[in-house]
């Protein structure tokens, strides 16, 4: 069946997106070329699973030949491999060419899987495949197939005004079946489930009586932390960045402080790491041939499903725990707790979610928050290094708003700053924290600019390669805030305008639930160091320049920049001076909660 285009969106509980009419809203003004839709081509329903049974054959004949009929007949068996290798050549050159999207061409049986990068960027080769092959790419994968758009038109018509077919996610057997238990939200295909999970998740994201807003008191905490951590141990930068994002994270989930013996914060990194792992494309070969987790198949023949379960009872054991001991807390009385888990149990019936469902929620707001936002305040370092004038230009910006004023500037003071909000969109842009952002799934055959996409492909929109479309963004290699520059924001934009102009917080209905949130934890933390420190080049024992090298970024899911070396020290003694005594201020009250 061919999908139709535009249909509506009957999904509450989004944030993010507007649903205007029956299109979803763009984040990048494009200009949409005509949608060259072919009418759906019933041949390659048959030809292509066709192809799929020629493969097998000719991996299977020649073994069941010698087995079974001996081996005087092995020669026979070749010559019918000959034969169904040319025969599928045929129908390859006959009715498949130009009916799907262009790509390398595959291997038999294992297809493009071994094409796909283990440690190199994996964007960076998808975006080699787009400049070889055309902003659409198909690579084919046991099981299923892979189509890359490369390209923010494609992404805008498919993701988000095709959202209603392309909001799934492939099913994982490892990380998702066993590991997650199909309770993780990242994981979760379209429907029922997911629709609760993220209504639950729009609940979370407003405290009682505001929006976002309300969490910003803990911002400013885990902020004069970070300063205060910085200030005291510069050489630690990237442990000083990822405890702010998970001590963050955990006190919006949690609504408390990460336990001072940083065991909270080692489970929390040793969950997540499970995780992520697990998700690794080609990790896991059950994910590839989901058969060999059949029940026909006995348990000690599969070791990983054991895996699978210990790494589940352990981040389920720690999402229960913490979850169970907010509502230890809010059954104790007292003010109100203002964290996600609080409204979690606070909306308990109307969510209809079970504990262990409840316990997923808090725990994905936990663990994602941790990585990208992380992710994207040490891209901001580099930048500054490799951009002292784009740093200079903040500075005197906040320098200017806050008028002699003592501390660091505040989500007060955003409109005063359009500089600096530039240049947080243009971190998001420079270096997207989560290039690939998660994969989508294509729920039903579709047919777009004349290619079909086939039922249970999965889509993924290469926000690097769209990040560097010149066409859109002139010397896109180039860090330039001044791109994003607007003198005067309009009126009430301050939460929308840090998520606009740029995809890194993903697609149509699977957009991060959290994003303007996210936005904001970055942008504090981007202005707070910039108000207090000067960072710049490391230099070594004779004072040469040590470079920076830009793009070195670690590949996965979520990406921050290879270890790099710099030099972050306050910009006065009274910069260093107001940091230490905000953070004695708020020291207070942390020793007291
Ligand atoms: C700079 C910060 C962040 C960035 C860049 C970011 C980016 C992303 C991206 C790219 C996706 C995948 C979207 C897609 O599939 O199209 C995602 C999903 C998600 N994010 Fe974020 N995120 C950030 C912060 C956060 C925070 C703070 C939270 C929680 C409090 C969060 C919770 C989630 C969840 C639960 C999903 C899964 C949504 C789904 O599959 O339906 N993110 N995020």
């Amino acid at each position: 069946m061919t999908v139709g285009q535009n249909e509506r969106d009957d999904f509450p509980g989004e944030i993010g997106f507007k649903a205007s009419g029956d299109a979803f809203s763009s984040r990048i003004p494009m200009p949409h070329g005509d949608v060259l839709n072919g009418p759906s081509n019933t041949i390659t329903a048959f030809v292509l699973p066709s192809l799929e049974v020629l493969d097998m054959l000719v991996f299977l004949l020649p073994s069941y030949l010698v087995n079974y009929l001996g081996s005087r007949t092995l020669q026979w068996a070749e010559v019918a491999v000959v034969l169904i290798f040319l025969f599928r050549e045929l129908i390859l050159s006959l009715f498949l060419k130009g009916k799907y999207p262009p790509g390398p061409r595959p291997a038999w049986v294992v297809g493009n899987a071994f094409h796909i990068p283990k440690t190199k960027a994996q964007w960076t080769y998808f975006q080699e495949l787009g400049e070889k092959y055309g902003p659409i790419v198909k690579l084919v994968f046991p099981g299923n197939d892979i189509v890359v758009l490369n390209d923010a038109e494609d992404v805008e018509e498919l993701l988000f005004k095709r959202a209603a077919n392309y909001s799934s996610r492939k099913p994982l057997i490892f990380a998702g079946k066993y590991l997650s238990r199909n309770k993780r939200m990242v994981l979760l295909p379209y429907g029922p489930t997911l629709k609760r999970q993220r209504q639950a998740f729009h609940q979370m994201m407003h405290p009682r009586g505001d929006v976002v807003s309300g969490y910003e008191g803990m911002q400013y905490i885990e902020c004069s932390r970070l300063l205060f951590q910085i200030l005291n141990r510069p050489h630690d930068i990237i442990l000083n960045v990822k405890r702010f994002t998970a001590s963050l994270s955990f006190h919006l989930a949690y609504g408390r402080f990460l336990s001072e013996d940083d065991s909270d914060l080692k489970e929390n990194l040793a969950v997540l790491a499970n995780f992520n792992h697990s998700v690794q494309p080609g990790r896991h070969l059950v994910d590839t041939f989901p058969i060999l987790d059949s029940k026909f198949i006995p348990d000690w023949l599969k070791p990983w499903k054991a895996d699978a379960n210990a790494k589940h009872e352990r981040e389920s054991k720690f999402f229960l725990k913490l979850l169970r001991d907010v509502k230890r807390r809010m059954d104790k009385g007292g003010a109100p707790l203002e964290c996600f888990a609080a409204r979690l149990w606070e909306n308990q019936d109307k969510n209809e979610l079970d504990e262990e469902s409840m316990a997923y929620v808090a725990g994905s707001g936990l663990q994602a928050g941790t990585a990208s936002a992380a992710g994207a305040i040490l891209f901001f370092i580099t930048a500054m290094i490799l951009y002292p004038k784009a740093m200079r230009n903040a500075q005197a910006e906040i320098d200017g708003a806050l008028e002699g004023e003592e501390g660091p500037p505040t989500f007060e003071h955003i409109r005063q700053l359009p500089y600096c909000v530039a240049l947080c969109k243009e971190v998001f842009r420079w270096t997207p924290p989560a290039p690939l952002a998660f994969p989508h799934l294509c729920d039903k055959e579709d047919i777009y600019k004349g290619y079909t996409i086939r039922a249970g492909t999965a889509v993924i929109g290469n926000i690097w390669a769209i990040h560097q479309d010149e066409r859109v963004y002139k010397d896109a290699k180039k860090f330039c805030p001044e791109r994003y520059f607007q003198a005067e924001l309009p009126p009430g934009a301050e939460t929308d305008v840090l998520v606009e102009g740029h995809y890194s917080f993903g697609f149509g209905r699977r957009i991060c639930p959290a994003m303007h949130m996210g936005a904001r934890i970055v942008w504090i933390a981007i202005v707070q160091m910039l108000w207090a420190f000067d960072i710049k080049h490391a230099t070594d024992q004779d004072g040469n320049v040590i470079p920076v090298q830009e793009f070195a970024m670690t590949t996965g899911m979520n990406s921050e920049p290879e270890p790099f070396d710099y030099s972050i020290t306050p910009r006065s003694p009274r910069h260093a001076k107001a940091i230490n005594k905000l953070w004695k201020n708020y020291q207070t009250s942390v020793a007291s909660s």
